[in-house]
């Protein structure tokens, strides 16, 4: 959508900050980044599916009422990904709108059971992200990395098939390097995926479930005692529980903060009661993310101007923010090196008289 949901009031030198600062985005849905241009195009192309291709009726279509809501707008978009082309092509263009973005790194959570159990064939599907990841390295500078989640409430089937796609070497793509948990939290207990998350770390994998996005901590709680969670997806619930934000600035849990996500699914009331600033007094590690962002109507360059409102944020604070989504990332260290020094160099320039 082109009109953000939420317009931050920040000056106007600032977005433009925002706008050219080198950037990662940890937290970013596959089939939830698909543009209006990218499902016009995909709709056009499977011309019986339900989801408008007209831009302005796809702001209606993405105005939920809770997060039960979005979950089912959700699959009627995973519906229009029926081929290797079509997971080629959003793959692809999903790079394009972050390097537009200046995002140099992203890891991009793909559910690809939703896809082979639509009849996709595994090793095209596995192609497809490679291919595109490839092409937009090389074509945007843009480098993408792969989470492969467990949709929870398709049950331990889904959990099955997607331990085995990312743990079968014969299978996983080069680009994965971590596993995840998404979809609805209330009646999809964490502990019951203990053995699958398990296998995944077992095979190289880090882990990054949801959590605490619609439940509680204690669901947060499972997630890192069950899970062996490193990072948690956006832990929203974490500032109800005083022990928890310790354990997770302790141990230096990043958590995934969508802001705009939260509000758009219902997750929190208004902007105003968003945890994140009680996170940073409890020295939390945050990291700011975009979720859905065509769905939620933004972008990351809009969530980071929402952090920079709600956490009261200069320049500095804003390069800081950046930087710890790059050290909370999966990058190597000399990749992380080169990101940070790039956050740095920018702002410096930026900021000379
Ligand atoms: O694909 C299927 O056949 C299927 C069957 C039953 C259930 C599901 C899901 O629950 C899919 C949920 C899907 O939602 C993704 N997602 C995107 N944004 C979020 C979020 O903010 N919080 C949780 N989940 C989210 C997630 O990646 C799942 O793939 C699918
Ligand atoms: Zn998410």
């Amino acid at each position: 959508m082109t009109d953000h949901l939420i317009e931050p009031r920040v000056p106007r030198d600032l977005h433009a900050f925002i706008a050219s600062l080198p950037k990662a985005e940890l937290h970013v849905h596959h089939v939830g980044s698909a543009s209006p241009r990218i499902v016009s195009e995909l709709a056009a192309r499977h011309p019986d599916s339900m989801v408008p291709t007209d831009p302005e009726a796809l702001v209606d279509y993405f105005t939920f009422t809770d997060f039960a809501h979005f979950i089912k707008v959700y699959l009627s978009v995973v519906d229009l990904i029926r081929t290797p082309e079509d997971v080629r092509l959003l793959t692809y263009e999903v790079a394009r709108d972050l390097a537009r973005q200046q995002v140099r790194y992203a890891e991009l959570t793909i559910t690809p059971f939703s896809s082979t159990r639509r009849g996709i064939d595994e090793g095209a599907f596995m192609d497809a992200i490679e291919d595109a990841r490839k092409a937009a390295e090389a074509d945007f500078g843009t480098v993408l990395r792969w989470c492969f989640d467990i949709p929870g409430e398709a049950g331990l089937e889904a959990a099955e098939e997607t331990t085995r796609l990312a743990t079968d070497d014969r299978v996983r793509p080069q680009g994965l390097v971590s596993f995840g948990l998404g979809g609805p939290e209330i009646g999809v207990p964490r502990p019951q995926f203990k053995p699958y998350f398990d296998r995944a770390i077992a095979a190289g994998l880090r882990s990054v479930p949801h959590a605490g996005e619609t439940t509680g901590p204690e669901t947060v709680w499972d997630a890192l005692n069950h899970l062996r969670a490193e990072r948690i997806g956006h832990g929203t619930s974490s500032a109800q529980d005083e022990k928890l934000l310790a354990h997770l600035a302790e141990h230096r849990i990043a958590l995934e903060v969508c802001p705009t996500s939260n509000i758009a699914t219902r997750a929190v009331r208004t902007l105003d009661e968003h945890p994140i600033k009680e996170f940073v007094k409890a020295g939390v590690m945050v990291t700011i993310n975009s979720d859905d962002p065509p769905m939620f109507g933004t972008d990351l360059n809009n969530e980071y101007a929402v952090a920079a409102r709600l956490l009261d944020l200069d320049e500095r604070g804003l390069a800081d923010l950046a930087k710890s989504a790059v050290e909370a990332s999966f990058l190597d260290t000399a990749g992380k090196a080169r990101i940070k020094e790039e956050i740095d160099t920018h702002t410096s320039a930026w900021l000379a008289p």
